[in-house]
């Protein structure tokens, strides 16, 4: 059996800012050609982990191996092979589509005929011929967006990052860019992308799910909601807040939330029979026993801190 390419490994990464550790002791490890989410709250340190990761930011603490080398000492050479998408989008809004694929273009020593085949070529692969003379700020959010992964990728990076890059586009849109970064994945681009969104997170071949900097769970999404420390149990009646309010007094219960016409309740998989345990409290209700989505891992991870 051939062990499979690792493209990034980070080993007890660890950034403080003062009294804050906004990332801490983060391990990881991406295969090649594989797409990688950080999923969490906002201000669980996805952002710093991203720019630890890219070498424009110095950990206090731990390695970075990026491509087969050590980032430290080598950001510089590393700087050609990586691409970076970030949070805000990374264009020049007064300047036209034309010009901010030009600009950066030069940024990476792209030159000449090579940057005028590079940049025909993107425009037509992301729907953006028609518009070379458009004013990037003009555009639509998803087109902005698209235009935003052009420039991340005119080099042929090797690395991608991306840092919550659908925040501003709608689900169509979101779909269509998830289609684009998969087209990247299978010519072999490692992607490491952030995000709040369970449906993008469950996209990902890999995950880590991230609160206050620290790494709560990492894997494959199924094999995360498999292996997941809760059962979920799913109730169905009327006057559903009155037993959520019962039920999350309960000890072994680690969150109740409603959806739609149900309650989405997680136990603790310490209790061997969860309906059993609930049934006292929620009489005359439906009560189930159904698979774990992936916010119910994200749930269980984090304590149900982040739900209301
Ligand atoms: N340069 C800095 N100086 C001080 N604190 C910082 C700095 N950068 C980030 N932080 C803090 O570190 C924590 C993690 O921030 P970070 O931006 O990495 O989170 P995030 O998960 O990317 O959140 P968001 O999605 O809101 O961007 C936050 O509490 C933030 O205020």
């Amino acid at each position: 059996m051939t062990h499979a390419e690792i493209a990034l490994k980070a080993d007890r990464l660890t950034k403080r800012f003062g009294q804050l550790t906004a990332v801490n002791q983060l391990s990881l490890s991406i295969e090649r050609g594989a797409i990688y989410g950080f999923l969490g709250p906002n201000g669980c340190g996805k952002s710093t982990a991203i720019r630890l990761l890219t070498g424009l930011l110095i950990a206090d603490e731990g390695e970075v191996t990026v491509l087969g080398q050590p980032l430290a000492g080598h950001e510089e050479a590393l700087k050609s092979r990586i691409g970076y998408m970030t949070q805000k989008f990374s264009l020049f809004e007064n300047l036209t589509v034309l010009e901010n694929l030009r600009f950066v273009a030069a940024i990476y020593s792209v030159k000449g005929v090579q940057a005028k085949k590079r940049i025909d070529e993107l425009l037509q692969l992301y729907g953006l011929s028609e518009r070379q003379q458009q004013l990037a700020g003009t555009m639509s959010g998803g087109q902005k967006q698209r235009l935003a992964l052009a420039c991340a990728t005119i080099h042929h990076p090797e690395l991608l990052f991306l840092d919550e890059p659908t925040s501003a586009v709608d689900p169509e849109n979101r779909r269509d860019f998830w289609e684009r970064l998969f087209d990247l994945s299978a010519a072999g681009t490692t992607i490491l992308v952030s995000t709040h969104y369970m449906d993008e997170a469950e996209r990902c071949h890999g995950l880590a799910i991230l609160e206050h900097g620290i790494k709560r769970a990492d894997g494959a999404p199924r094999e995360l909601m498999q292996s997941m420390s809760a059962n979920v149990v799913e109730i169905s009646g009327d006057s559903l807040r009155q037993v959520k309010q019962r039920l999350s007094a309960l000890p072994d219960v680690i969150s109740a939330a409603q959806v739609g016409n149900h309650l989405r309740v997680l136990v603790s998989k310490s209790v061997d029979d969860a309906i059993g345990l609930l049934t006292p409290f929620s009489d005359n209700y439906d009560l189930a026993l159904v698979r774990p989505s992936l916010e119910d891992v994200f749930v269980s991870c984090t304590g149900g801190r982040h739900v209301g």
